[in-house]
Formats: C-alpha cells, structure tokens, sequence
C-alpha cells in the first residue's frame, strides 16, 4: 500500500549512480570463518525482490535478550513490528562489472550484527564502493550463526538440507566481570574478522575459487579484478568504530577509516603511541558524548591534521543504524531511536562526510569534494569537533 505512512517507515535508497544488490557470504564450517553481507553496484532489475532485511528469526531472539527482553515477547514483537521489513538493495542482483571498485569494510555495534546498517552500506554501493559489512563472532553481535557440516548419514534425509546452523548470542556481562577486559579482548577479535574478510574479498577479486557455504545463486566469479586494491577503507558503528582504530593499527591496507560515534573503552593504551598512522574521521551524534569519550578522542587526534572529529546537531547514537527509519511512536521515543533531527538528514550529513573523507584520502576521481566542507564541520546541523566542554575546571 502506498499509505502515507509507509515512506516513515522505510529504509532510504542509495542516492548514487549505481543501483545495489546484496548478498551474504560465509566461509568455512566454523566459528573462524569469514560471515558478512555483501553489498555491491549491480546490474539495474525490476524483476528481483529486495533482500530481507533481518532474514532469521534468531536474530529477534537475540535482540530481546540484548534489550532485556523475555524472548517470547521480544520475539513477537519484532517480528509483528520489522518482519516484512526489507533493505533497498536486491537480493543477489548481478554484479555490475566494468569498473574496479574501491572496498569499505564495516563493523556493526554491540547487540548489532551485519544487516541493520544498510542505509550507510546502500548509499556507499550506490556512488560505486563494494561494502563488505562482516558479522563479528566475538559474542558481541545480538545474535550470529556458524555453519556446521552435517555428516553424509545424518544429511540422508532429503528434505533436510545438510546445513545446519549453529546459533552465538550475545554475551552479557557477568557480574564483577571487568568490562574493559573483556571489550578489549572482543576488539582485537574483531580487528582479525575485519582483516580476514578483507583478505577473502582479495581472493575472490583474484579469481580463485570460494566456497559459500551459504548456498545462494550469487556467481562470486564476476567480481574477479574488480576491487581497486589499493583503495581500501574500514568503517563502523560504536564498538565497530572502536574496531576501526584497532584494524588500522594491525592493517596498513586499510589506507583510512570512519568512526561513527565510537566507543573508546574497549581501545587498549597502546593505541596512543602513535599506533594509527592513516587517516581518522571521528562522525559523533550529539547525545552519545561524555567527557572520558571525548578526551580518548582528541588524545588519538593529538595534532595530526588528517584526524578530523564533527558532530551531527540535534543526532543520537541509534541515528546511525537503520532502527532510526523503521521503528516509529512509542518504541522510537521510548528507546531514543530518533534525534530532533530528521533521520534522513542526519545519515545524509554522515553519508556525505564519509564519501568526501574517502575521495580525499583513497585519491577518488569523483565529485565527493563537493561535500568537503562537512568535513571541516561546516554546513547546516554540523559543527566541528564536539559540543561538550572538556577542558579541566578552572581553579576557583
Ligand atoms: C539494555 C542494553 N544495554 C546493553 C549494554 C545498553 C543498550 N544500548 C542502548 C540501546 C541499543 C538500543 C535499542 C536498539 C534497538 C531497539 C529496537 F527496538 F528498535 F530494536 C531498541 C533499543 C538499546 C538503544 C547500547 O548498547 C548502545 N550501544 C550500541 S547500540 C547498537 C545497536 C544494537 C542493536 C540494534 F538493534 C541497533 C543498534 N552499540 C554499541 O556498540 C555500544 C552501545 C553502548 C556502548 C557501545
């Protein structure tokens, strides 16, 4: 239906040239496999259906544990709520060849996982980037699965398909557990997915074969030489833009990356030490700001001018991932999934200062310079730097 209030209620299109298609991946029958959704420039078709956008419901059961839920109500309530919801992207489009594509590797928050940021992912695939946005196993994710392989006897049954999976919740803080500790070991896990699912996308651009074992009709062979291997970047939300500094500092092939309103604790003090020589852009909401955060910030941006911090006025920490466009009401206002800020304006001020942060330093042929005043905090609902005072008290 094309009710007035179904344009409230859905995730925004890429802007770019480029139409997009998604498709997930997974490797290996384990844990350490590579899991991520795939999103891409594709060939334009009316005829494929737009992917799902939260495509089991284990994912539901996962956020009810997350948001501290009983799974049963939780459960229902997403599926009653979000159930029909898909992404604008299709499902395993073909891939548009023809160019070689800059890659952007993104890392979802805690309590996320791959598929609730695609407004950024969607954009980013529409002005030409591939986004690979893996799924962490590190027990942060609401939910995540693994494939097991059912032996030949077990698979005998012909209806069974011999997939089975093998399902990872979130993992809640014990009491008198350290959290530093252990966000700091779950950050450096997910600094190796990110590098590993950047080195699987390598592989596949040089052509060897991969097996999926997610069986889709996706023909991975047609995005052989199509990654521009030396444009490379890293982005994510939160605890992933926490895994953003840590994969720049243990990955040169990351040749710069975006933190949007990230989550210092889990950073070890090392990084400090000069540990991240790329280029840093730091895309902070309003709200998701306290003096600790901040200064962790500005240590890590110290005087190099190729680390550059905005704020987005009026923006909160859920107007990153796609909850702000789909969620409406009570829910939104209870769980502060909206800012005074129109949604959509708020992930256009990030979406623009990524792609022209991205042209500047990838050295893109584009016209992503036409947005690089944000950059500089300058432009409507943006400032520079952050609006909260972190100077030390001034002696009375
Ligand atoms: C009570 C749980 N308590 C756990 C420690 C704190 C929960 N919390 C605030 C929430 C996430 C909230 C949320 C989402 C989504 C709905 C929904 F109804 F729309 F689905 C509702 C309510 C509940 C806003 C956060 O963790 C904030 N946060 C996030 S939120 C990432 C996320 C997760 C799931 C999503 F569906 C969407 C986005 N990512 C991070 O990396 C970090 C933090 C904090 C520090 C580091």
């Amino acid at each position: 239906s094309s009710s007035s209030t179904e344009k409230f209620y859905r995730i925004p299109e890429g802007k770019g040239p480029h139409s997009v298609g998604c498709t997930d991946l997974m490797t290996e029958d384990a844990a350490e496999g590579s899991f991520l959704r795939l999103y891409y420039p594709a060939c334009d078709a009316t005829d494929i259906e737009e992917a799902r956008w939260i495509p089991d419901k284990e994912y539901y059961q996962g956020l009810s544990d997350f948001l501290n839920m009983y799974r049963v109500v939780g459960e229902r309530l997403f599926h009653y709520y979000v159930g029909s919801v898909t992404c604008p992207a299709k499902s395993n489009a073909a891939f548009k060849p023809g160019e070689k594509y800059p890659l952007l590797i993104f890392s979802h928050g805690l309590g996320a996982f791959r598929t609730i940021y695609s407004a950024i992912c969607i954009e980013m695939a529409s002005q030409g980037f591939i986004v690979a946005a893996v799924e962490h196993r590190d027990e942060s994710a609401s939910a995540t699965y693994f494939c097991k392989r059912r032996s030949v006897s077990e698979s005998q049954e012909e209806t069974a398909p011999n997939l089975e999976k093998e399902w990872i919740y979130y993992r809640k803080l014990k009491t008198g557990e350290e959290e530093r500790c252990l966000r700091h070991k779950q950050v450096q896990q997910r600094a190796q997915e990110c590098i590993k699912a950047l080195n699987l996308i390598l592989k596949i651009n040089s052509g060897e074969e991969i097996t999926n074992v997610l069986h889709s009709d996706f023909n991975w062979n047609s995005l052989k030489d199509s990654v521009d291997t030396s444009r490379i970047a890293v982005m994510g939300h939160s605890f992933g833009g926490a895994t953003v500094i840590e994969s720049l500092s243990k990955e040169i092939r990351f040749r710069c990356g975006i933190a949007l309103d990230v989550w210092m604790l889990p950073v070890g003090d090392d990084i400090y030490q000069n540990s991240v020589q790329q280029p840093l852009l730091f895309i902070n909401s309003e709200k998701f700001q306290w003096a600790e955060n901040i200064l962790k910030i500005k240590k890590l941006i110290s005087n190099d001018t190729n680390k550059k911090m905005i704020t987005i006025k009026g923006s909160v920490h859920q107007s990153f991932p796609d909850f702000t466009f789909v969620s409406g009401g009570i829910i939104a206002r209870f769980f502060k999934l909206k800012g005074e800020i129109d949604p959509n304006e708020a992930i256009d001020i990030s979406n623009h200062a990524s792609l022209a942060f991205l042209q500047k330093h990838l050295s893109l042929k584009k016209d992503f310079d036409q947005w690089d005043s944000l950059v500089d905090g300058i432009g409507p609902n943006v400032i520079p730097g952050t609006n909260i005072d972190t100077s030390p008290a001034e002696p009375e």
